[in-house]
């Protein structure tokens, strides 16, 4: 993906400053070189970035440094602002609430993902305890209704659309109404895919919005168009009031910098991203914590809530205690594993880890480390209870073990390797005890204070407290 490849670059770029002696102007513009280069190459306009460039430049003028200031912290906090800034319109777009009718209407280029969204979208919220619908306003494309249909059969979304009736306005009006008379807080309708240079299907477009009132419309755009994003995104704006945007398809090797980065010209924010075909595979958008997994720094809130959304809430702080009790069993592991599993990939979730960049999980090895994880599970199911609830990893004798792989299908090297992972889990578990680890995200802050940065320390593999800038990078991260 290619904002993998950009967060590792510009995360190569500060390392390299870092790393030199002295933080003089000639390190300074190798750095933004370095930067700007990588910018470009993701398609990022050529205006924002020299915008961008300009800014940092302005922002850390080394005559007026008085010795004493940490450049290097300086430096990055300007990059880190300026890309921020590059992504963030200012205001923030219309927030339906839970509870309350709400209608959302979709649009965007033909292709773009607008069905998929709209599904995604409203089982996003219906996990969350909405209660979402969906209309299908799209009567251009023959077998759209049928999508949505299948799709939010899938999700068990009630939905509403017709084969028969061939103007969309009726159909969305419709549909709304029969879920406002439901009570539906979240009524999503979805219309047909138009290219700017087609009038008609834009007034079409129009009235759509005009017939249904949406307290939101979304375009929908993906982000392999780039460059093109913008003038598309433009017109859009031009016909309806778009109000936020959803970027889909930010798995591929798109040129996503161009996307984002046209639609920060439009002022409306990006407000989720599809990063997969399945419906789980959608992301909030929040610029901080965006930027700040691009630069490698990590995003510790959106962690603690990819946790809270897989594990159940009257589960979490018993596997959280669990945890930081120290005393790992197998059963325990796969209870882990399972969870793993349900935070979707695993390049994703790395990325909002400190010091590691999805980069680090290249696409073949993130299929490869699922099927692990599977395999893992399926020898686990090939345990006694006794072997799963022991404390002990001498339990594993080379008999049970032999039996395990028989029993799985597996080779007896995989089970030996399986129970290695365990003996490393254990002692990181053991490593944890006692550390207090918040349990809710609005713990986050009040408790994360109490963290001590040397159990933590204790905790990460040393190449990763290496990144973080060592324990004195970790406690400013913890503050
Ligand atoms: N890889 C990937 N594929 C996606 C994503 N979102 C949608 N797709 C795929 O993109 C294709 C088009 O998606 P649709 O939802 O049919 O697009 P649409 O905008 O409704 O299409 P029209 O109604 O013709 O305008 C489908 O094959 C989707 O599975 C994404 O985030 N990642």
């Amino acid at each position: 993906m290619v904002l993998a490849q950009l967060g590792g670059t510009i995360t190569r770029a500060i390392r390299q400053m870092n790393n030199a002696t002295i933080v003089d102007q000639k390190v300074l513009n190798e750095c933004l070189n370095e930067i700007n280069r990588a910018l470009l190459n993701a398609d990022v306009r050529f205006q924002l970035v020299r915008d961008m460039h300009n800014n940092v430049k302005r922002i850390v003028n080394f005559d007026d440094l008085a010795a004493g200031h940490n450049k290097r912290r300086i430096i990055q906090q300007a990059i880190f602002n300026e890309l921020c800034n590059m992504l963030d319109p200012g205001k923030p777009s219309f927030t339906p609430q839970k509870g309350k009718t709400s209608v959302i209407m979709f649009v965007g280029l033909q292709g773009s993902g607008k069905t998929t969204t709209c599904t995604k979208y409203a089982y996003y919220h219906q996990r969350k305890g909405w209660k979402p619908a969906l209309v299908c306003a799209d009567t251009f494309r023959a077998g759209a209704f049928d999508q949505l249909k299948q799709n939010a059969i899938k999700a068990k979304i009630p939905f509403y659309g017709s084969y028969a009736e061939s103007d969309p306005v009726k159909i969305a009006v419709e549909g709304v109404e029969t879920f406002k008379k439901e009570n539906r807080d979240l009524i999503i309708v979805d219309t047909s895919g138009r290219h700017k240079q087609e009038a008609a299907l834009f007034e079409e477009m129009r009235q759509v919005s005009e017939a249904t009132k949406p307290d939101l419309i979304v375009f929908v755009m993906d982000s392999s168009i780039g460059q093109a994003a913008f003038d598309q995104a433009l017109a859009f704006k031009q016909s309806v009031p778009v109000g936020a945007v959803i970027v889909t398809k930010m798995d591929g090797h798109a040129k996503g910098g161009g996307a984002l980065s046209a639609v920060a010209a439009t002022k409306s924010p990006v407000i989720f991203i599809g990063t997969g075909e399945h419906m789980d595979e959608f992301e909030v958008f929040d610029v901080k914590p965006f930027v700040s997994r691009l630069l490698g720094m990590g995003d510790w809130s959106g962690f603690m809530d990819k946790i809270h959304e897989v594990v159940p809430e009257d589960q979490q702080p018993e596997l959280l205690r669990k945890l930081s009790e120290g005393n790992i069993t197998l059963r325990i592991m796969y209870e882990y594993l399972q969870n793993i599993q349900k935070m979707g990939p695993i390049g994703q979730v790395f990325s909002m880890l400190p010091g590691l960049s999805s980069e680090l999980m290249p696409n073949d090895q993130e299929v490869e480390s699922q099927a692990k994880i599977k395999r893992y599970m399926t020898m686990m199911d090939s345990m006694t209870n006794e072997e799963l609830d022991s404390p002990n990893p001498k339990i594993m004798n080379e008999s049970r073990s032999m039996r395990v792989a028989r029993g799985s299908g597996c080779d007896i090297s995989e089970v030996m390797e399986m129970l290695e992972e365990y003996k490393r889990l254990a002692k990181i578990c053991s490593k944890m005890k006692g550390l207090k680890i918040p349990t809710r995200r609005c713990d986050m802050n009040t408790r994360s204070r109490n963290l001590n940065a040397q159990h933590v320390s204790g905790v990460l593999p040393p190449q990763m407290l290496k990144l973080i800038g060592g324990r004195g990078g970790l406690r400013n991260l913890m503050k």
